[in-house]
C-alpha cells in the first residue's frame, strides 16, 4: 500500500518518526514534506499536496501532521475526495475507516506521543470499510454534498 505523509514544523518530529514506522512495515512512503524544521511554515501548504494526492489516489491513505492536528483535518476535509479526520483514540483510528471511508488520518504532534501514534496509524492502515448498507447509504450522502 503507497501511503502519503506532512507535516508542518507542529508536526515534524512526529512525521518522521512515522516515516521509518511505516517503511519497517513495508508500506511504500511518500513524503509530502516539510523535509527540514523551519518553524516559519505553514500547514496548509504541506497538507493540501498531500490531500490532493489522496483525492486523486497517487496515494491509497494519507498521514497528516500538525501541532494539534487540527489545522490538517480542517484544510484536507477542503479537498473533495478527502475524509479527514484528528484521531486522538484508537477505537476512532479503525472506526472511522471501518463506518466512514476515512481515507486520511490527522494527528497532533504536540499531543499524541510517538508510539500511541503508531498504534493509530497502524489500526488506521489495516482498517478497512466495512460496505455495510447503512455506511454506504451515509457515505453516499457525503458524496453528494461535495458535488453541491
Ligand atoms: O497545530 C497547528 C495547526 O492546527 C500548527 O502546527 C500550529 O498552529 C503551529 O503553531 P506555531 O506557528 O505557533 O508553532
Amino acid at each position: 500500500m503507497k501511503i502519503g505523509i506532512a507535516a508542518d514544523h507542529g508536526g515534524f518530529e512526529l512525521k518522521e518518526t512515522l516515516h521509518d514506522f511505516l517503511t519497517n512495515l513495508g508500506y511504500e512512503v511518500v513524503d509530502y514534506g516539510a523535509y527540514r524544521l523551519d518553524s516559519l511554515d505553514d500547514y496548509p501548504d504541506l497538507i493540501i499536496p498531500l490531500a490532493q494526492a489522496v483525492s486523486s489516489r497517487d496515494v491509497e491513505r494519507g498521514v497528516a501532521v500538525c501541532g494539534s492536528g487540527v489545522g490538517a483535518a480542517i484544510v484536507a476535509n477542503k479537498i473533495p475526495g478527502v475524509r479527514a479526520a484528528l484521531i486522538n483514540d484508537h477505537f476512532s483510528a479503525h472506526q472511522g475507516v471501518e463506518d466512514d471511508d476515512m481515507n486520511l488520518i490527522c494527528l497532533g504532534g504536540r499531543i499524541t506521543g510517538n508510539r500511541v501514534a503508531e498504534e493509530f496509524v497502524q489500526a488506521f492502515l489495516e482498517a478497512k470499510f466495512s460496505g455495510a448498507e447503512r455506511h454506504l447509504r451515509r457515505l453516499k450522502k457525503v458524496i453528494e454534498l461535495e458535488k453541491r
